[in-house]
């Protein structure tokens, strides 16, 4: 699904009313109705409704709203928060219709005129929506701090008001803090932004049916993985296959004391339909990976607690052998890792997958970033990730620096996190919908290499894999989630509740 950008929005709005063709107070009605039947499949009982209507197309959508609601007999109390002489005509026909049926509209121009907010009331949100051009202030922003300081359930219509759909808000900004954000047909950039977490709540997008041929044509680099986007990407398996079929994996994990990384990313690699997999773990993981993960082949390290690379077995491993290698989880920084580094990065010829300590290794001996094979994985999770840049100062500073690091080094970052961010070489980021907080627990970040090193063992293309395998991760952790709670999560669960199909 496309995340696209303010203008496209308004242009996308323009289109459907041209080629449908739909008058626009039509097209706000329509807004107005599935908002009305989303509100009224999850707020049965009749607690009173304040409706806070700016005087754009926002506030016209909070007036018809509030029509719509009375007609389904809701308690509703609108406030028109009256900051301008100006209001947009889809606003005037909406305030005249409501006139005719209520009289329950009041007219904020000072503080005073804000009603008190009780907490079994309902706050809708309808002051300003993806039409903000400038921050809160006066008479806005003293409603808003209103709402804020309210212990009322608030839902903001579109988008939070004084929130920004595609750029950033500044520090000290006065934003709606809504539990919920009910939004139209497609997703905003702002919604899936860690920053804008207060601002946007549970967000939830209704289809109104906007005009499809333009959403198909339109340009934009920003996406947001869906169910059927993400089924559409795995690959069927052969009836005549056979464990050859599926790839060769090396998993280079563990270190003394994190063994348990390297059996998280083994038996994930395992669990995702990597034809064979083979490990190499310091001798110290020898006996607990070939009693816990016998599926798995093991190459121990001449090494007793960190890899070096070369094994009892034989020497380096050959590259060669494999379809793919995942390095990084519980590695640790000692020198002999680094080493190991040092001589297999320039030897590699086919794209890797490449997580934690691997990845700081990296960032403290950036000259070997040019040795990543095109297109390998790099799976860091915030902190990893400004080890390997800089600092940022907000989120959209964030994604510019993912764009310049994939395309400089022609590499897929997947930036871990609530809705996990796959950036490619050629500058397009896939948000992912699938996960929740459950999965912030120690040792999902080793599954998730574990998936994706099994997905380039198959022969996915890395984009794909990236994007099937985050989406997969995070579905595997809601199912977990709906089982038990997302509390008592822990890493092994997602490996067991991983389903592919
Ligand atoms: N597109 C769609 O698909 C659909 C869209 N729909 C709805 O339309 C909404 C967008 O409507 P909209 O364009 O009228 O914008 P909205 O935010 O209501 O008001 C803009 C006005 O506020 C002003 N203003 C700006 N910042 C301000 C500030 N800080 N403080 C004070 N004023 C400020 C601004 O002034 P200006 O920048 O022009 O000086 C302008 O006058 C959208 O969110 C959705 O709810 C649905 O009905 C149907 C499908
Ligand atoms: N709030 C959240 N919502 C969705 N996914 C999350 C959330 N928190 C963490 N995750 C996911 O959990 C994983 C954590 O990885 P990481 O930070 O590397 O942990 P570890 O190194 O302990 O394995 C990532 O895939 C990340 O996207
Ligand atoms: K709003």
């Amino acid at each position: 699904m496309k995340i696209l950008n303010v203008d496209q929005i308004r242009s996308l709005d323009q289109s459907t009313i041209q080629h449908e063709p739909i008058a626009p107070i039509n097209l706000m009605e329509r807004a107005a109705l599935s908002f009305v039947d989303w509100f009224a499949d999850r707020f049965k009982s009749k607690h009173p409704i304040k409706i806070f209507c700016g005087l754009g197309n926002n506030g016209g959508d909070g007036l018809a709203i509030a029509r719509l609601l009375l007609e389904r007999t809701y308690p509703i109390d609108v406030y028109v928060v009256r900051y301008a002489p100006r209001e947009s005509d889809d606003f005037m026909h909406n305030h005249r219709r409501l006139k005719l049926v209520t009289e329950n509209i009041h007219y904020i121009e000072s503080a005073t005129d804000i009603p008190t907010i009780r907490h079994n009331e309902i706050v809708l949100d309808a002051i300003l929506g993806s039409g903000l051009s400038r921050p809160t202030e006066g008479i806005v922003k003293t409603t808003i701090e209103a709402i804020n300081r309210a212990p009322a359930t608030v839902i903001a219509v579109d988008i939070a008001s004084g929130l920004y759909t595609d750029q950033p808000n500044k520090p000290g900004d006065v934003i709606v803090e809504p539990d919920y954000t009910v939004s139209f047909q497609l997703p905003k950039l702002a919604f899936v932004l860690p920053k804008n977490g207060p601002f946007v709540g549970e967000w939830h997008l209704l289809d109104i049916q906007l005009h499809k041929r333009f959403i198909d044509q339109a340009p934009t680099s920003y996406y947001y993985t869906q169910p059927k986007e993400a089924r559409l990407l795995l690959h069927k398996r052969d009836r005549f296959s056979n464990k050859g079929t599926f790839g060769h994996a090396l998993l280079l994990v563990g270190s003394y004391g994190k063994i348990g990384a390297a059996i998280l990313a083994a038996r994930a690699c395992l669990r995702s339909g990597v034809g064979l997999l083979t490990v190499q773990v310091p001798q110290c993981g020898y006996i607990p990976l070939q009693t816990i993960v016998p599926e798995a082949m093991c190459r121990p390290d001449r090494n007793e607690h960190v890899l070096s690379g070369t094994s009892q077995l034989d020497d380096v491993p050959d590259p060669t052998d494999y379809s793919t290698i995942g390095l990084g989880p519980g590695i640790g920084k000692a020198p002999e890792t680094l080493a190991m580094m040092k001589t297999l990065l320039p030897m590699l010829k086919k794209p890797i997958v490449v997580d934690a300590d691997a990845l700081n290794l990296l960032s403290e001996n950036r000259e070997l970033l040019v040795y990543l094979p095109k297109n390998s994985i790099l799976t860091p999770h915030p902190k990893e990730f400004e080890r390997l840049t800089k600092k940022w100062d907000n989120d959209y500073e964030k994604l510019d620096l993912l764009r310049e690091f994939t395309r400089k080094y022609g590499v897929v970052v997947v930036l871990k996190g609530a809705y996990s961010a796959v950036a490619t070489p050629e500058g397009d980021i896939h948000f992912n919908s699938t996960g929740n907080p459950g999965l912030s627990t120690g040792g999902t970040g080793d599954v998730l290499t574990g998936i994706l090193t099994a997905l380039l063992a198959q022969g996915y293309d890395s984009v794909e894999a990236a994007v099937l395998g985050v989406f997969t991760h995070g579905l595997a952790g809601d199912v977990v989630a709906r089982k038990r709670g997302p509390i008592g999560m822990v890493a092994s669960d997602v490996i067991d509740a991983l389903s592919w199909e």
